[in-house]
């Protein structure tokens, strides 16, 4: 990577706004993803995480303003084969193709877009199955047999399959156990700490924001209102931010971190 793009942020929404019809859910937003960080995005239920998520990845036209990823454009022509190419994304539950085995799915985006021999793909396929913290034997089996954490690992293997330099992840603790969840962290941690990711997570995990995220960005008023490491969030003056990081849950997860 040349000096240049070093410098270019991986992420940067400015002045962005979003609507539904005449529900308005996002106005003048802005936010930059810094390089090789890991970056919580959390807000109340509705303020348009997915939203933004979607937006990012340009799923969905921004009504206003400028999304830019690796600085391209999001709306221009080749944006969305550049996306496919560059990052990496892990939607709920890993949203694998059910009818295609673990190793078929973590192949499946280097078919779309590397064409590489086939023993090749196959051998990144397991290479990345590994890397995520799955068994070898794991690559044999249908979603369905996974159990939950596993099922997001494969997510993440499949997100890894072309060497992303963002990787996407929504709510990927939900629904795993205490243990399970500490885990997932540290996969996310140890993959952004040897493969020079960016990583941005849409979460409600208190625990994941106080264990791994360097920056949180908070979703309220149609807007990121602050974007600081949660150290500094628990001395925020706004009240949805005191009520999160100061409630009990915030408390026991300080707590979880100081010991
Ligand atoms: N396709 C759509 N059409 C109309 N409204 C939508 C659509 N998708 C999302 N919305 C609305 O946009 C708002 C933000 O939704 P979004 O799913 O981004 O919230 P969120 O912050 O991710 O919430 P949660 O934490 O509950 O998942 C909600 O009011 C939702 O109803």
């Amino acid at each position: 990577m040349n000096g240049e793009q070093e410098d270019i942020p991986p992420i940067r929404v400015k002045g962005l706004r979003t609507a539904f019809g005449e529900k308005v859910i996002h106005e003048d937003l802005d936010l930059e993803v810094r390089r090789g960080e890991i970056l919580g995005v959390v807000g109340g239920s509705g303020t348009g995480k997915s939203v933004l998520l979607n937006t990012v990845l340009g799923l969905k036209h921004p009504d206003g303003g400028r999304v830019e990823i690796l600085g391209r454009d999001i709306e221009s022509d080749d944006a969305q084969a550049w996306v496919g190419r560059h990052v990496g994304v892990m939607f709920q539950q890993g949203a694998l193709f059910s009818f295609l085995t673990v190793q078929e799915n973590v192949e499946a985006p280097l078919i779309e877009h590397a064409r590489l021999p086939l023993a090749v793909t196959a051998d990144i396929a397991r290479l990345k199955i590994r890397l995520s913290g799955l068994p070898e034997t794991a690559g044999k089996l249908r979603p369905s047999e996974l159990s939950g954490g596993m099922r997001k690992r494969a997510g993440v293997a499949r997100a890894l399959a072309l060497d992303p330099q963002i990787l996407f992840l929504d709510e990927p603790t939900a629904g795993l156990d205490p243990i399970g969840a500490s885990e997932f962290d540290e996969l996310v941690r140890t993959l952004r700490d040897a493969l020079g990711l960016t990583v941005f997570i849409i979460t409600h995990d208190l625990d994941t924001l106080y264990a791994i995220c360097d920056r949180v960005a908070v979703l309220a008023d149609r807007k990121v209102v602050a974007v600081a490491p949660v150290e500094e969030l628990e001395r925020s003056d706004h009240p949805w931010i005191r009520s999160y990081f100061l409630g009990p849950r915030g408390r026991a997860a300080h707590a979880g971190k100081e010991r």
